[in-house]
């Protein structure tokens, strides 16, 4: 490796760390092709095996349609047409070094995750655009899962899946499917209903459609479901029913690397295998080799997501984070998991503000040179919320803000605070990863297009405190599938060439000025936080009266008496016909069970506040902003002792315990305040099969009747 310092940057002394790229020795090798299905861009990418620059590739923009504000679709018919188009063209560019198509000896796929089609077993036809990951529809939705859930708790379900209810997840973009497209429905009825993430779609459509293709998915996209069980790796029951998505209608759950099957489909691609699958964030962590636990990369692309290799453990996250498969490499070895940090906004931002502010012509050229034009944001931060918050803070009510504004603020100073929210959020995230983790990370692997911004990459090493260190080309995503693909045809060893980073950046900041600084964005995220209410949302959606099957929260003071459809907590989950390897009897008692659990029992713990008739959104934003600045030790008028602390501890809490503000059923604003004066119990005794249920309870406001039910399912004397 040689060292190079660059001179200042405005104040950025950079620093890199070359190292030499891989060299081709000439000798032909078996070729790996990827489909590499992005939120953006479809690409066909060929390697040859064992090499970790990649030969050839081709890649086609996406139509993004936005029919309403918040909602994002994709064209599933398109993505078929890209595919075939990106491999036609990548293949023709084989030919000129010498190989042809019957060189490429299987294909690795890998995808935007959590993006959800649904289809016609018999026709293929999409019965709905793809609703995109990032979409935000699904607002209500989450509302109406949380009102059947105690407390209305988000990561209630987090043991067994990994995830909290979040628009995020694909549940609830199949159970909004439902609710709102007729055909669908009656798809569902008929029995000719599908569903699939992306990689689903794909394959299905290239081993014969509705001719005999493959129904399956990889345990790396199914653990972006919420559906699918961490433990069994199987679709479960559970969630299968809280949703209401009949088993039927999902995927067969494979691993990651076996082959699978074989192109049918007529196009250019007929005929060669298809050995590997790999949600886009999980391939980038195998491309990167952070293969053992302890090894975290982050991609930064639209969004940006920071995966910590935890091994053959579930680590479950008390921070913010979620729980993921990373991978799964053969039918017969044990999963791999990983804490994953998932930011929605990062090279978003940019494209936001060349194209809604217009403050740039062209983001890959023109962000640095901008933002390096000023020392510092000026004290300007910006929190690209715009589709709420994701990890650590799971705010669907969050909206982006830029605060700090002065009549000395320029457009230079708002693309550099840009650029700070992607570091910003990216230390967010560490942070939580080092407190589930127990042990800090010491370095930061890092891909993805906005990666070859030099300014970025400095700003987050100095905002983080750890060295950087920038892979050899910015997209690992194609090249860990290509090697998980590989090895399952056997033409990729565990051993050969993996990526290596390129260039090191070293933080160049002390840690009070880096604290310092992240205090400040830890305000500006508070002040993001509780902006969208639920009646901007349905506002924004148009379904401010829709009737969904859901039950309402309405429902939850009717006591509920198993076994009974209609006063059911679980309503619409005991419509779903009863799979038939699931055994009856266990099954209902395990319904029974949770029923006991999720009901108004708990329910009548979220505090009874009386409500204020005379309630106005402004009381509710007063009651935001109150003694923000003393909680964070910042105002004039705290002794000086107080200002000194910075308790991110504390500073969680604050943002844990934030109220929430719903409307009641006249559309008047009801904050919802979290208990906050009793100490709160916590077991954790009461199994349930898969779901292992906890619970805070608050014991002063026990009523007797929980008592006794408690007692007899655990067999102890709550007194
Ligand atoms: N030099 C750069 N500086 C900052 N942001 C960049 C730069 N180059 C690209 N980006 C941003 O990175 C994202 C590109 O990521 P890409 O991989 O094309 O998208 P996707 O996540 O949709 O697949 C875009 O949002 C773009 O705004
Ligand atoms: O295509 P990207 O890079 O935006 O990836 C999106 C993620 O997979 C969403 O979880």
């Amino acid at each position: 490796s040689d060292v190079k310092h660059i001179g200042d940057n405005g104040n950025q002394r950079k620093i890199f760390l070359r190292t030499t790229m891989p060299v081709r020795d000439g000798a032909k090798r078996p070729l790996v092709g990827v489909i590499d299905d992005g939120t953006k861009t479809v690409r066909f990418v060929i390697y040859e095996a064992e090499r970790s620059d990649e030969l050839v590739s081709y890649q086609m923009d996406k139509t993004e349609v936005q029919p309403q504000e918040g909602w994002s679709e994709q064209d599933p018919l398109e993505i078929m047409h890209h595919i075939k188009l990106c491999a036609e063209n990548a293949i023709d560019q084989l030919v000129e070094l010498g190989y042809t198509k019957d060189d490429i000896v299987t294909l690795g796929i890998t995808n935007q995750r959590e993006t959800t089609i649904a289809w016609d077993k018999y026709t293929g036809e999409p019965l709905h655009a793809a609703i995109a990951w990032n979409d935000i529809r699904t607002d209500s939705t989450v509302d109406a899962i949380l009102a059947k859930i105690p407390d209305r708790n988000k990561n209630y379900f987090k043991n067994i899946c990994g995830l909290p209810i979040s628009p995020y997840f694909s549940a609830l973009k199949m159970r909004w499917l439902k609710d709102n497209v007729k055909a669908i429905r009656r798809a569902s009825r008929d029995k000719r209903l599908l569903f699939g993430t992306v990689d689903t779609w794909i394959v299905w459509n290239l081993t014969g459609g509705p001719q005999g293709g493959l129904h399956i998915t990889d345990v790396s996209n199914a653990s972006r479901t919420l559906l699918m069980n961490l433990e069994t790796l199987n679709w479960d029951p559970i969630l299968c029913r809280l949703f209401g998505i009949h088993r039927d209608t999902l995927p067969q759950i494979r691993s990651s690397s076996e082959i699978y099957g074989t192109v049918k489909d007529g196009s250019l691609l007929d005929g060669i295998r298809i050995s590997g699958i790999l949600g886009n964030q999980q391939a980038a962590l195998v491309g990167q080799n952070c293969m053992q636990a302890g090894q975290a990369k982050n991609t930064y692309r639209s969004g940006c997501f920071l995966l910590y290799n935890t091994g053959t453990r579930r680590v479950k996250s008390t921070h913010g984070l979620i729980t993921t498969v990373a991978y799964k490499l053969g039918p017969d070895v044990p999963a791999v998991y990983a804490l994953e940090g998932s930011i929605a906004v990062a090279g978003g931002a940019m494209k936001f503000l060349r194209d809604n502010l217009r403050l740039m012509q062209d983001v890959a050229a023109d962000t640095e040179h901008i933002a390096a034009q000023v020392f510092s944001t000026g004290d300007v931060y910006f929190v690209p919320a715009f589709s709420g918050l994701y990890a650590p803070y799971w705010r669907k009510d969050a909206r982006g803000i830029i605060c700090g504004l002065t009549a000395f603020t320029t457009k230079n100073h708002i693309i550099r605070a840009a650029l700070e929210a992607v570091c910003f959020q990216t230390r967010d995230i560490l942070e939580a990863m080092n407190k589930d983790c127990g042990m800090p990370l010491s370095k930061l692997h890092v891909d993805g297009r906005m990666t070859s911004n030099d300014l970025l990459m400095q700003l987050q090493a100095d905002l983080i405190g750890i060295p950087v260190l920038r892979a050899q080309a910015w997209d690992m995503s194609t090249l860990g599938v290509a090697l998980v693909a590989g090895g399952a045809a056997g033409v990729w060893g565990a051993e050969a060439a993996r990526a290596t980073h390129s260039d090191t950046f070293l933080p160049t900041t002390t840690d009070d000025d880096r604290d310092a600084r992240y205090t400040k964005w830890k305000m500006a995220v508070q002040r993001s936080l509780g902006w969208a209410t639920n009646k901007k949302s349905f506002t924004m959606t148009g379904q401010a009266k829709r009737k969904t099957s859901m039950v309402t929260q309405q429902s939850l003071d009717v006591p509920p008496t198993p076994g009974s459809r209609k006063s059911s907590l679980f309503d619409n989950l005991l419509d779903v016909k009863l799979d038939k390897n699931y055994d009856e009897e266990e099954y209902n008692s395990y319904v029974e069970e949770l029923l006991q659990y999720s009901a108004r029992k708990f329910s009548i713990f979220v505090p009874s506040k009386p409500r204020k008739k005379e309630h106005t959104i402004l009381d509710d934003a007063e009651y935001f902003m109150s003694k923000k600045e003393c909680d964070y030790g910042m105002c004039e008028c705290c002794p000086p002792e107080k200002k000194i602390q910075t308790n991110w501890e504390s500073i969680e809490e604050i943002i844990e315990n934030d109220p929430e503000i719903i409307f009641d059923s006249d559309d008047n604003p009801i904050v919802v305040e979290p208990v906050r004066n009793s100490e709160p119990v916590f077991f954790t005794s009461i199994s349930t099969g898969a779901a292992n249920l906890s619970k805070k309870i608050n014991l002063d406001k026990l009523p007797g009747v929980f008592k006794s039910i408690y007692n007899k399912i655990s067999n102890s004397q709550l007194t």
